[in-house]
């Protein structure tokens, strides 16, 4: 695989015709990211479209429900052929254990994975607001064996996690991380972070950078920019 396939952009846009413009703004992006601003917003229409222009599919619509609304969520988005789904870890083992039942019943080959912790929370948003005794990277840990041991395919973290996930859950689990940034920019409302090259050196399987590319003035160049990075 190329360095810059392991790139996937999010389409945080707020309907079909900007997705439909981004995409053409980016045309050597091959993984992009439905999330649910757009998915909401769209509906499946934007994954028809994708799948025509034969990109991949990550679809973030991170559910977080009891187990028999997760099963059958998960079933209706296997029916599209998506890449990548997720579910939150929260969810609870009886769900993402219903999750895998619809892959295993849809006889799918999308990769399941679970949220781990979202990387807009810090250590002390973890401590005192959600009141989680454990460590953060502890906790982020428990999350990924959690969902390893549930059958998932792999988890999204934080690339500040990934080494220890890595070693502890193995090579065949993916590991797929947002929160990285380019020395060129902001981090905006992400807390865990690093920058793309460190992240794939940490071990990290997918990195998934918006904004950076997005909202910058000239994504093509800021596009262009990370490829070199990582290629380097
Ligand atoms: O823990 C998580 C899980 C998902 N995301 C999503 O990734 C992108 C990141 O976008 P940036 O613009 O690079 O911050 C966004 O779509 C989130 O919904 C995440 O950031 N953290």
């Amino acid at each position: 695989m190329l360095p810059q396939e392991r790139i996937i952009v999010p389409l945080d846009v707020p309907d079909l015709e900007s997705a439909i413009e981004l995409t053409k703004t980016l045309p050597d992006v091959t993984f992009w990211k439905v999330g649910l601003e757009l998915f909401v917003s769209a509906g499946t229409s934007i994954l028809d479209y994708l799948k025509e222009q034969e990109k991949r599919i990550f679809l973030d619509l991170k559910f977080h429900d009891i187990p028999n609304t997760i099963e059958g969520a998960c079933r209706s988005a296997m029916k599209y052929n998506v890449d990548l789904l997720t579910v939150h870890a929260t969810a609870g083992k009886e769900a993402l254990k219903a999750a895998v039942k619809a892959k295993k019943e849809s006889n799918s080959s999308t990769k399941l994975v679970a949220i781990t912790l979202l990387t807009s929370i810090n250590t002390r948003e973890l401590a005192l607001d959600l009141k989680i005794p454990l460590e953060l990277p502890e906790y982020t840990l428990q999350m990924a064996i959690l969902a390893q041991d549930s059958g998932l395919d792999g988890v999204v973290c934080s690339p500040q996690e990934v080494g220890e996930i890595r070693r502890v859950c193995g090579e065949n689990f993916w590991l797929v991380c947002p929160g990285v940034r380019p020395t060129f920019s902001q981090k905006g409302d992400q807390k865990r972070v690093m920058t793309p090259k460190e992240a794939l050196q940490s071990g990290a399987d997918y990195l998934v950078i918006g904004r950076p590319i997005t909202q910058s003035e000239t994504p093509e160049i800021a596009w262009q920019q990370i490829c070199q990075e990582i290629a380097q």
